[in-house]
């Protein structure tokens, strides 16, 4: 037990190295300075989650994880070697080839939201499989989780201008939370709601 939750703090904070680089990389890409996102928080949670999906004797008749797009910024996932991930792309269903060592950068809703569609989170889901169990470890960057926070998220204004309108509302972190968890997977994205 103590071997494992050491392994796992390394883990996350190599991962959260990871993740601080790419929102540098993704600011650059906006045209923004390499530490506005990070200076406004994006990677002020972050949530591990490991999945267990056993082998599952009828996977046609079953789902290993509904169909979403991810709540926060930016997802970092790994995944074994047994597949099943899929995104929706073109109005079809692509399978995400695990590559060994390699991870999957997914755009979050709230990405999208504040870089005004400038990056787009992805639907994906997850097969079941009969050959043998899967595991995936997936890290979220996010917002405030407490309910409290009065931090509010709104299309950097860096990025608008007379030809590019605001396509968001000014979201309040803590009632997006609320909204992804109440609508659930397999349901229109949260970041419709906010939609202008
Ligand atoms: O297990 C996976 O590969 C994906 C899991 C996932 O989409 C999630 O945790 O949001
Ligand atoms: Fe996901």
């Amino acid at each position: 037990m103590f071997i494992c939750s050491n392994v796992l703090f390394e883990y996350a904070q190599q991962v959260k190295n990871l993740g601080n680089t790419l929102l540098e990389l993704l600011s650059e890409a906006l045209g923004l300075k390499p530490s506005h996102l990070a200076d406004i928080e994006c990677n002020q949670a972050q949530v591990l989650l490991c999945h267990y999906y056993p082998p599952c004797p009828q996977p046609e008749l079953a789902i290993g994880t509904s169909r979403h797009s991810d709540g926060g910024f930016l997802t970092i996932l790994l995944q074994d070697e047994i597949g099943g991930l899929q995104i929706f792309k073109e109005e079809r269903w692509v399978d995400v080839t695990p590559t060994p060592g390699a991870f999957i950068v997914n755009i979050g809703d709230l990405l999208q939201l504040i870089s005004n569609d400038g990056f787009r989170s992805v639907e994906h889901r997850v097969l079941a499989k009969n050959v043998a169990p899967r595991v995936s470890i997936a890290n979220f960057f996010g917002t405030h989780i407490d309910p409290t926070s009065t931090r509010i998220y709104s299309p950097i204004k860096e990025l608008l201008s007379d030809k590019k309108l605001p396509l968001y509302r000014e979201t309040l972190a803590s009632d997006y939370i609320k909204h992804y968890y109440s609508i659930g997977l397999d349901a229109k994205t949260a970041i419709s709601h906010y939609q202008l």
